[in-house]
Parts: C-alpha cells; structure tokens; sequence
C-alpha cells in the first residue's frame, strides 16, 4: 500500500528527528502487526499516531518505549542507533510513555506519585522537601490546575490524573513524551486542559507522540498526522492540510487513496468537454 502523502508535503524542517523509526516490523506467531513502519517526531513536534482498531499504533508505542522488540527495522535517537531492550532503557534514553492506565497509586498523594521509584537523592528529610518542590515546578510548567500536592491521586477529576501521569513522565527530563489516547476517558473541559498540557510538552521543545481516536482532538493540537493501516504506513498529512474527510479515508482505507482521489480530480477535463470514445479514437 502506498503512503499518501499531501501535496505540500512534510513542512521544512531545520532539526534532526529526536526519534526516528525505519522499516519496523513486528508479528505475533502469525499475525503480522507492523511491516516496514517508519515513523519520527522532531523536537518541538506534536505527532499524532492515528488508525483503526488493529492498525499496529500501540504495537509502534510499545516498541518505542522499550515494551517490545522489534523484529526487523532500525530506531534512532538524535541520529544515534540505540537498542531499547526495555522499558527502563527507553527512559534512559529520554522516551517517556504515559499509558492509557496512567498506572498511579490511587492511595498516595501526588508527590508520592510522581517520584513512585525514582525518589531523589539519600536524605529522607531533603527529599520530601526537595520532591514536593520539584512537583509544584513540575505542575507549574504544565500550567496544571491541582490544588494541592498532598492528597490521594483517588479525589481527583479525570483531567488532574491525566495532568499528574503526564508530569511524572517529565520526572527524568524526557526528549520524547508518548500520550496513548489521553482524552479517551474525559469530558470536555477536561481534554480542553490536557490539549493545553500537550502544547505546553511541545513548547517545552519536546517532541510528542499522541494516539488518538479522536480526530477533533488531533487536528486541535498535532503538527503532522500519521496513519497506519493493517501495520502499514498509510497516509502522512501535515494537520493544516487535510480535512476530517480525508483523514477518515486514510484510517478507513476507504480512498485507496486520497492522492488517487486527487489526481483524478485533476486530470479531469473541465465540465462540458468530456471525452467520448470518438474524441480518444
Ligand atoms: N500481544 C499480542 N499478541 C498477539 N497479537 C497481538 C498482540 N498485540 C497486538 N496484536 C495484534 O497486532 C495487531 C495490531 O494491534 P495493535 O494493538 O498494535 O493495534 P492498535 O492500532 O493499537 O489497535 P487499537 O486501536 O484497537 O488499540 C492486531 O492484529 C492485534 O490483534
């Protein structure tokens, strides 16, 4: 299948891609979830993930950070080859994922939350101190709306979560933040605040990978959209050249595809002129 890019192309880029994936393959016994993926996000960039059900995103997520291995294919790092046996070595590497889950302890204040298995320094007195200062300068950078640091992740909106799991992914200043459909389960004051977060992450100089269902929230906030389909690059389209429309053709397969659809738009002969049989003989 071909990859539909628009016309106008990727916009110009000055920056080497802070990630880079080419020609990723991965299959489950037989089912092939991904063949020949290339994928990349520049600092600076929001990149939305988008397809259908079974198009390979979360597969692609989990490869980048560290969940799975790929079976074939190459992934780079600012330009520099890496290997992301885990998920502790895609961190390390600066690729930071907050999961649909969001995986937080309910039970444990935000701080405790945010540093859950990375608690600063030796000084137990200190790092209480020096943690919940790190937090508010964290939330304040998100511009997030929590009131307090100190009450169980349990008593707050859907949104904070969100705000809470996307900070923590900030704990070990990532180049790459991931964000697997983070609106899914909000209403929509809240997902107007985590579309806020997410450009914050970009104006941060950090690029970022959304996945997302929902296209009214990706062509709110992505810079470059891009589709798989049945584990293939499908289409590429820079947010402010294509329409909901097209988008949907491009997941659905349903254009097959919109540069086909294009180009016969284009060598139509004007209304009027239609070429008969005898005009072409
Ligand atoms: N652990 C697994 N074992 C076997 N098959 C898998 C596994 N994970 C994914 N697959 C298969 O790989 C393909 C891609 O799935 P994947 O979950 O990556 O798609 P997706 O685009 O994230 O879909 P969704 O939007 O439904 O989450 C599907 O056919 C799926 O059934």
């Amino acid at each position: 299948m071909s990859v539909a890019t628009h016309e106008s192309g990727s916009p110009a880029r000055t920056t080497q891609p802070v990630l880079e994936l080419t020609g990723i393959g991965k299959h489950f016994g037989a089912v092939q979830a991904l063949a020949g993926v290339d994928f990349e996000v520049h600092p600076g960039e929001v990149v939305a993930l988008v397809g259908d059900n079974g198009a390979g995103k979360s597969t692609l997520v989990k490869i980048m950070s560290g969940v799975y291995q790929a079976d074939s294919g190459s992934m780079r790092v600012e330009g520099r080859e890496v290997h992301v046996h885990s998920p502790s070595a895609a961190q390390s590497l600066g690729i930071a994922t907050v999961f649909q889950d969001l995986a937080l302890c309910d039970n444990l204040d935000v701080v405790a939350n945010l540093f859950l298995g990375s608690e600063l320094g030796l000084n137990a007195w200190m790092d209480e101190v020096a943690m919940e200062k790190e937090s508010w300068r964290l939330l304040r950078e998100l511009g997030a709306k929590i009131p307090t640091v100190r009450i169980p992740v349990a008593s707050l909106s859907g949104g904070q979560r969100q705000t809470v799991a996307i900070a923590r992914s900030l704990v070990g200043s990532p180049k790459v933040v991931m964000l697997d459909e983070p609106t899914a389960a909000l209403g929509v004051a809240q997902t107007a605040e985590v579309l806020n977060l997410v450009e914050r992450l970009r104006e941060q100089h950090l690029g970022v990978v959304l996945i997302s269902h929902n296209m009214a929230d990706v062509q709110a906030v992505a810079d470059r959209i891009v589709v798989l389909r049945l584990g293939r690059n499908e289409a590429e389209f820079r947010t402010v050249d294509v329409t909901t429309e097209q988008l949907v053709a491009a997941i659905t397969g349903a254009s097959d595809n919109v540069v086909a659809e294009r180009n016969a738009r284009h060598t139509q002969p004007p209304a009027g002129e239609t070429a008969t049989r005898e005009d072409e003989a």
